[in-house]
């Protein structure tokens, strides 16, 4: 008897998952699909050993794990820090991350096991911006975020009193639930009144027939969960306090990488810190105990109350009025194989922090998709690129670039150069690098082919390269 040959059944590969994910009308990138691939695989290895997921099945998994958990971003805007509440393997936390890389995560997860696990991922994928609790969530849990998100942990209402110490004032959390929940938002209504809904947004994963409802609501209060005054303070009498020293190393680029922290001067900045970024302020520093922080001041921020003779030695711009300690926001990977996105990513290499803060108000100004600081840049968070900035390094889309040397060679590059088409006659394309020369050494040779020109009176040689940044980026956005 003949024995019937059979094909070996080929395994999926990116391709088929690329495919699936379209299907649902989600688009990855080469990059992003590389890295969902590579957590897959992870995920693939580690299941049986850890227990990680009851989904096996290769559509199964694209489509109601990794699909499931991106779609909730293509149906509502995502706040930042954003926590992903129970993340177990990483549903929705890491399919976000890829998906949203300028979102900084924190994955909660409280199992052991499942904890290790996401470091590995994170590590595995190089993700930055995103982070892994060492412990569960419970109401003392006290880092600030400004949203929570979570998927198949418990009730609504469970939830939202298990985030009351960590989630901001106006703060949103969403749960990605199924289609009966109403009793769970009931309860909710009845007894969680800081909290109020916003949203009951139903839809079905595309071409299946799972459906799904994002419910979300507001923090309207923080009040009853956390009563009392009370900022703590700390009072710093001498040049050796600890504390005193790291401000101090604050006033330098260096410092400033090391420590993941600025500070911020003057009292419009300070403001505008505290009411676009509440979460990452640390500190209210004074001289003495007058000025104590706003009644409105996020209530983590400690005061820190420095001697007289001490305050005006960080006090770098001699503004004499209250500073914040910031914590600055890791500046996720740019993906420079991703030029694809119209519109404009601004490449920064200057050294001069000034230069950096002014370039960032002028991309701000004229709705610059990606502010990309190369490695020759200065620190963005400089309190001189802060002040230059007018604030707007605050909320511009910021991301880490290469050096200029190990810039992709076929990278759609715009760079000015007096050698090049004058500006006026130029067609910008539809997405685009705008490139600036470094303030002395100008531009490398090879990115000169390609270049725009800004006309100029004979006899002067250049502009100051903010000046000319602006000049071209106001001609683009015309
Ligand atoms: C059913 S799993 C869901 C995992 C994931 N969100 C998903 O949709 O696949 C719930 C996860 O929440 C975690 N968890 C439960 N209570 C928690 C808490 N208080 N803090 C952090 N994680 C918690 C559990 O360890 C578990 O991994």
């Amino acid at each position: 008897m003949k024995t019937k040959f059979r094909e070996p059944k080929q395994a999926p590969g990116p391709g088929q998952m690329d495919a699936l994910l379209k299907r649902c009308g989600i688009h990855l990138s080469t990059r992003q699909l590389d890295q969902l691939w590579a957590y897959h695989q992870l995920l693939r290895q580690h299941d049986a050993e850890l227990n990680l997921t009851r989904i096996h099945n290769f559509e199964n998994m694209v489509v109601k794990l990794y699909a499931d958990s991106i779609l909730p971003a293509l149906k509502t805007a995502l706040p930042s820090p954003l926590m992903d509440l129970g993340s177990g393997p990483g549903m929705p936390g890491i399919p976000l991350k890829i998906f949203r890389p300028e979102l900084d995560i924190l994955l909660a997860e409280s199992r052991r096991s499942r904890i290790d696990f996401l470091k590995m991922v994170v590590k595995e994928l190089a993700l930055s911006g995103i982070e892994v609790t060492e412990r569960g969530i419970a109401p003392d849990f006290d880092r600030p975020v400004a949203g929570v998100i979570t998927r198949a942990v418990e009730p609504i209402a469970e939830t939202l009193k298990r985030v009351a110490g960590c989630l901001i004032q106006d703060g949103t959390v969403l749960f990605m639930k199924g289609p009966r929940c109403d009793a769970e938002m009931e309860t909710a209504a009845q007894i969680c009144p800081d909290y109020q809904q916003t949203a009951d947004i139903p839809y079905q994963i595309p071409h299946t027939p799972h459906q799904r409802r994002l419910v979300c609501y507001r923090r309207v209060s923080v009040a009853a969960a956390k009563p009392g005054p009370s900022h703590r303070v700390r009072s710093i009498e001498s040049e050796a306090n600890p504390i005193f020293k790291d401000l101090k190393k604050l006033l330098g680029g260096r410092g400033i990488k090391k420590l993941g922290r600025t500070l911020v001067c003057g009292s419009r900045l300070v403001a505008e810190s505290m009411a676009r970024q509440p979460e990452r302020c640390l500190a209210w520093i004074t001289s003495g105990d007058r000025q104590p922080p706003p009644d409105d001041a996020p209530r983590h921020l400690e005061w820190f109350q420095l001697a007289p003779n001490l305050f005006p030695v960080i006090d770098a711009f001699g503004t004499r009025s209250p500073m914040v300690l910031f914590d600055t926001p890791p500046l996720p990977a740019w993906p420079a194989t991703d030029t694809a996105t119209p519109g404009c990513n601004l490449l920064i290499p200057f050294q001069d922090p000034e230069n950096v803060g002014a370039v960032i108000r002028c991309a701000a100004a004229f709705d610059v998709e990606r502010v990309v600081l190369l490695a020759e840049s200065a620190n963005p968070f400089h309190p001189k690129a802060v002040r230059a900035s007018a604030g707007t390094v605050f909320s511009a889309r910021l991301f880490q670039g290469p050096s200029l040397a190990a810039l992709p060679e076929d990278l759609p590059v715009v760079a000015l150069a007096a050698s090049g088409t004058p500006l006026a006659e130029f067609a910008f394309p539809e997405s685009f690098c705008l490139l600036v020369g470094m303030e002395g050494p100008g531009l490398p040779p090879r990115w000169k082919k390609n270049s725009v020109a800004i006309p100029m009176a004979a006899g002067v040689e250049s502009l100051n390269a903010t000046v000319a940044t602006a000049i071209a980026l106001y001609e683009w956005h015309r």
